[in-house]
């Protein structure tokens, strides 16, 4: 039986980052969203962060919405639960939500949750968004010995901080760190959690990626794919990016 391929989920962030610095409402993130999901991207994820540097509250119901007239996608919010993502899953009951522990005004994700720290004040609510028929998935740093915990608490999925092996893609540790990889995803496997990935993803890494990390779902990919999108059109990367999945299932 082949292996399920891995879902592409588009991160809109940056389109809503260039059109923050005019009033004029271009480039829109609805009509991005609409050109990647007709050019057949799998989901759409936005992270609507606290300050509103790029996607911002009012982005997400459009988003939600058009993610609804393409049966079989799904829209994906990413934000800190302890902040302002829980009112964005109450109102729109996202097919997933993914718990980042950003701080408010941090530069960008670049940590993932901390076992046993954070399981007690997760519990709650991951058990609300799953309660009202949201999948959970935590942002993970790749660590084979915190997948039973992010279990425990009652998460879905995790999703696997990806930039130290961005950083390691064509450094001499490269394959030391895509064991990391491997074994972290092993272990979610094993403890009955599915497996996203994200961060620093993009067409040069993305392949060699899937093919070494076991039953990875989804991938989301936002900053290298909206570089590539200034370049190449929604359309042309959506299907550049599929095909760097497909190559990892030849
Ligand atoms: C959680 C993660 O790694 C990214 O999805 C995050 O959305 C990046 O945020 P910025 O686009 O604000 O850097
Ligand atoms: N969860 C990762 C994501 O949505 C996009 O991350 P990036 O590709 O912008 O680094």
């Amino acid at each position: 039986m082949t292996a399920s391929k891995t879902a592409l989920s588009v991160n809109l962030n940056k389109v809503a980052l260039v059109r923050n610095t005019r009033h004029l409402g271009i480039p829109s993130v609805v009509r991005a969203a609409s050109l990647c999901l007709q050019a057949g991207a799998h989901g759409i994820t936005v992270h609507p962060r606290p300050d509103g540097r790029h996607i911002r509250g009012d982005d997400v119901p459009a988003l939600s919405e058009l993610v609804g007239h393409h049966p079989g996608t799904e829209f994906n919010i990413e934000g800190n639960p302890f902040h302002n993502l829980m009112e964005h899953v109450r109102q729109l009951r996202p097919h997933q939500a993914t718990f980042v522990p950003d701080s408010e005004g941090q530069f960008t994700s670049d940590h993932g949750w901390d076992f046993p720290a954070d399981a007690e004040r997760l519990r709650p609510v991951i058990a609300e968004a799953r309660s009202l028929g949201v999948r959970v998935s935590l942002f993970m740093d790749p660590r084979p010995d915190l997948m039973a915990a992010a279990r425990a608490v009652g998460a879905d999925r995790v999703e696997l901080y990806t930039e130290t092996y961005a950083r390691a893609h064509g450094a001499p540790n490269r394959a030391e760190v895509l064991r990391g990889f491997a074994q972290a995803a092993q272990a979610a496997l094993d403890a009955g959690l599915e497996v996203n990935a994200g961060h620093d993803l993009n067409r040069d890494n993305l392949t060699d990626f899937l093919r070494a990390v076991p039953g990875v779902q989804e991938v989301s990919i936002g900053h290298a794919f909206v570089a590539d999108a200034l370049e190449l059109g929604y359309a042309a990367t959506v299907k550049a990016y599929l095909a760097c999945i497909d190559a990892a299932y030849r």
